[in-house]
């Protein structure tokens, strides 16, 4: 169990006050499941996701990983973002395997392990190629299977389909299902789009900004039904899909100050 128990990042701005980036989050992210976190620019998604991946201290709460307290990145969570970090002068099977070089894995065995998680993501034939010879969702699957490589525990992955056209963006949501269905990896997701959310989360939350909180909850079950019967339309034209997809909108584009004032949904995890 991920666990994020009030946490709270406040940053210096330049005028002299203090931005209150993400305000007393409290969140579990259980084994198998994908949580999605959704919400307007700046409301505080990727200061939630840099906390659980270690790179950015809470100013206050605490996120325990299996009981253990996140304080660094740690090989126990894999992170894929927006912008592919590969490195240019290594293959995809180097690439790939960078994290499982520094755990001090032979070079066979890092071998073996790129090319497993390369068929995982459908790009078993590219080994060998550089990331330049890639396309964009192609190198997004590469940055998933680098995230996998030293088994984590949890996969965060701050809007890792943002930058691509909307094919690639629905074809890379069913590869991370399958991905997801195989590894049984708990994930943690970042998004601006209410569809994807709505798509991919076994639970959604949304977030509002200035501060960053989370206002509301909803748990769902359109991504295991897609997992079982892989049939898009049959998840689309539910019209609880649209239902919920009218009820998130409205949440994102309230002003944050009625979010505050007490709703139903309001302050749900603190
Ligand atoms: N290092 C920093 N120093 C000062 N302010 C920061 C810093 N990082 C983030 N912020 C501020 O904290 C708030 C939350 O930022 P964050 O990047 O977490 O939002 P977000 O929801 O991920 O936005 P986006 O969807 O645009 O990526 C914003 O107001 C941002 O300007």
């Amino acid at each position: 169990m991920l666990q994020v128990r009030n946490a709270s990042v406040f940053f210096p701005a330049r005028d002299g006050r203090t931005v209150h980036a993400l305000d007393r989050a409290s969140l579990d992210i259980d084994a198998g499941s994908i949580v999605v976190a959704l919400g307007a620019s700046g409301c505080g998604k990727s200061t939630l996701l840099n906390a659980i991946a270690g790179f950015l201290p809470l100013s206050e709460g605490a996120i325990t990983l299996d009981g253990q307290p996140v304080e660094k990145p740690g090989a126990d969570r894999g992170v894929v973002f927006q912008k592919d970090t590969l490195l240019p002068w290594k293959t995809v099977a180097e690439n790939v395997a960078l994290g499982l070089k520094f755990a001090g894995l032979p070079a066979r065995r890092r071998r073996e392990r790129a090319e497993e998680l390369l068929g995982l993501v459908g790009l078993e034939d590219f080994a060998d190629a550089t990331p330049h010879e890639l396309s964009g969702g192609m190198r997004q699957r590469v940055g998933i299977a680098r995230a996998l490589a030293t088994d984590p525990k949890i996969l965060l992955m701050d809007e890792p389909f943002g930058a691509l056209d909307s094919l690639t963006r629905e074809q890379m949501q069913e590869l991370l299902i399958d991905v997801w269905a195989r590894t049984g990896k708990r994930i943690f997701f970042i998004t601006h789009s209410i569809e994807e959310a709505l798509f991919l989360g076994t639970t959604v939350v949304v977030m509002s900004p200035r501060p960053g909180r989370i206002t509301a909850r909803f748990d769902l079950d359109f991504v295991r039904r897609f997992a079982a019967d892989r049939d898009v339309r049959a998840v689309l034209s539910d019209p609880r899909f649209a239902e919920l997809h009218d009820e998130i909108r409205n949440i994102v584009h309230r002003p944050s100050h009625e979010g505050r004032r007490g709703g139903q949904r309001e302050g749900w995890l603190q």
